[in-house]
């Protein structure tokens, strides 16, 4: 398998047929835009084995994408509106009847747009009240019906708990394969009978190779971000696994990612049917990144980094979670000792290790993870405001994904990349190929953090007790009759001081090294060199 820990997992607007054809901190305030999705296509409401309703009348009817335009069942409907989701976002409703009506599908939108619903949703629909209701088995030892590939091990738990959540629903059952954990409880699982396995491609193909994974009754098959798949090294498991399924007539395959590079549209010809739909949302669109994702550019010296992170953090992430991007495991494990409060994830890290990790961070145990791509992709992590990556990556889909953890669902958020000056020219290159237009800052300076820090003192002042001042009142009349300064003065001192500020540093411009200054010189007239 390619799965063991070492190997390091770093590693969408047309409908068509394809056989047809430093800003100042304070700046940066965030915004919270309206999460409804804008109008696209909405289906025809439609009734379905008695259970589904289309009155439209629950719903803001002015919305065509609004819940009850689409042929979901009210039980799939009260678990969405659980989660605060009363309307398709465009990707979603786009593929909705495409799959339910038994399509074959190719979908892109930029990142964050919701393309996992745009799977879940009708393929649960489709078992359960549409076209493969009448095939699809429920004995005990039932081999599944649905195949999910995802490059990562967290993408595949995240995933997973998706299809559980809904898919619980209509007492459908999922299993997660994944590598770095152990066989037993999933062998278990597929033994009794699952309807949905969710995997990453290594683990997969071992459990079919062992055979405990059968996928003769398999009614649809769904790769989420292929391209990272390959990326991975996992390009043979996953036409191993494709080229597994018998009578490929009866299977619908699903492709989703944010990114399209060659070898998946060359799988796409290759496992997907000829009549097969493409639904693209980026298209050719200059700008293939996020588009409610703030882009920033800033000078930093290697050295420098560890120094400049933290103060990035408290300028730009609103109290809110960050995600740090190195280029190799050990600058994630390395950062990460150096940064207070974080905590390091990539592919060396144990898996055990690696989901406690991460179920930390969702959970709001510490607000900083330092990761390698192995958390670029496809993780949906809630009030993920700053995204900061140490150095252009070497590929511009590192860089749509790793931006794409912030913004997500009509939010908005930061992503800044440092660069070594002299490398400039990394910046330019993501600059063409994404399309996003960056905007040059400077390191933050240090007065304008401890601006910033000042601020959370002042709030922090107001949760102190009463109960303190008769303890310190005495030190306070004394400091305030011993000094010449006023009152205001020694508070901004004592300010200061509790969030560790007993002196202000320069910083450069240009490289963001502590203690040197940039100047600026300008002369009255040209000078000329002797070349
Ligand atoms: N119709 C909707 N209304 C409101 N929120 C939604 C809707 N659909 C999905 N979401 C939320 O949007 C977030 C992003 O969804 P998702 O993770 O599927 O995005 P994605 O397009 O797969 O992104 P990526 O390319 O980064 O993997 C999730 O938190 C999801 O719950």
């Amino acid at each position: 398998t390619k799965e063991p820990a070492s190997s390091d997992e770093e590693g969408r607007s047309s409908t068509s047929s394809e056989s047809d054809r430093a800003p100042a901190a304070k700046k940066a305030k965030k915004d919270k835009k309206d999460k409804k999705a804008k109008a696209e296509p909405a289906e025809e409401p439609a009734n379905d084995d008695g259970e589904l309703t289309a009155s439209g009348e629950e719903e803001e009817p002015a919305d065509p994408n609004a819940l009850a335009n689409f042929r979901i069942s009210e039980k799939l409907k009260d678990k969405l509106k659980s989660k605060g989701i009363n309307a398709l976002f465009p990707i979603q409703a786009t593929t909705f009847a495409l799959v339910l009506d038994g399509n074959d599908l190719v979908g892109r939108a930029r990142t964050g747009q919701g393309k996992t619903l745009a799977f879940v949703l009708p393929i649960l629909e489709s078992l359960v009240n549409g076209p493969h209701k009448a095939t699809r088995r429920t004995d005990y030892g039932r081999p599944p019906s649905v195949l999910v590939l995802l490059p990562t091990r967290e993408l595949a738990n995240q995933v997973h708990a998706d299809f559980e959540f809904y898919g619980g629903t209509f007492g459908l059952s999922t299993c997660c394969a994944y590598g770095g954990s152990p066989y037993r409880p999933q062998e278990n699982a597929l033994r009794q009978g699952v309807d949905i396995v969710v995997g990453t491609p290594g683990r997969v193909k071992d459990l079919i190779e062992k055979q405990k994974l059968n996928l003769r009754c398999l009614k649809f098959r769904v790769l989420d971000e292929a391209d990272e798949m390959l990326n991975m090294g996992f390009k043979d498991d996953v036409e191993l696994i494709l080229g597994k399924v018998e009578d490929v007539t009866k299977v619908q395959t699903l492709l989703f990612s944010a990114t399209l590079p060659e070898w998946v549209k060359k799988l796409s010809m290759s496992f997907l049917k000829a009549d097969r739909k493409t639904v693209d949302l980026v298209g050719n669109e200059k700008m293939k990144a996020s588009a409610s994702v703030k882009h920033l550019a800033l000078p930093c010296n290697k050295a420098a980094r560890s120094q400049i992170i933290p103060d990035i953090i408290k300028c730009y992430s609103h109290g809110g979670r960050t995600i740090i991007f190195t280029e190799t495991k050990e600058s994630a494990s390395e950062l990460s000792s150096l940064i207070p409060g974080s905590r390091a994830l990539h592919g060396d890290i144990a898996q055990a290790q690696r989901e406690v990790v991460i179920a930390g961070f969702r959970s709001g145990k510490f607000l900083v993870l330092v990761a390698t791509n192995v958390a670029a992709r496809g993780l949906d992590i809630n009030d993920v405001q700053l995204i900061i990556q140490c150095e252009p990556p070497r590929d511009v889909e590192a860089y749509i994904h790793r931006s794409g953890r912030t913004g997500r669902a009509g939010n908005t958020g930061i992503a800044v990349m440092l660069f070594e000056p002299r490398y400039k020219f990394g910046v330019t290159r993501i600059e063409r190929e994404s399309g996003v237009k960056f905007e040059h800052i400077s390191a933050p300076q240090p007065t304008d953090v401890a601006q910033s820090a000042g601020n959370e003192a002042a709030e922090a002042i107001a949760s102190v007790s009463d109960s303190v001042i008769p303890v310190f009142r005495q030190q306070a009349e004394e400091l305030l009759s011993n000094s010449s300064m006023s009152a205001v003065d020694l508070l901004a001192k004592a300010l200061a001081k509790a969030v560790g500020y007993t002196d202000i540093k320069k910083r450069s411009l240009l490289s963001s090294m502590e203690n040197h200054t940039t100047l600026h010189l300008q002369t009255g007239r040209p000078l000329y060199t002797p070349s």
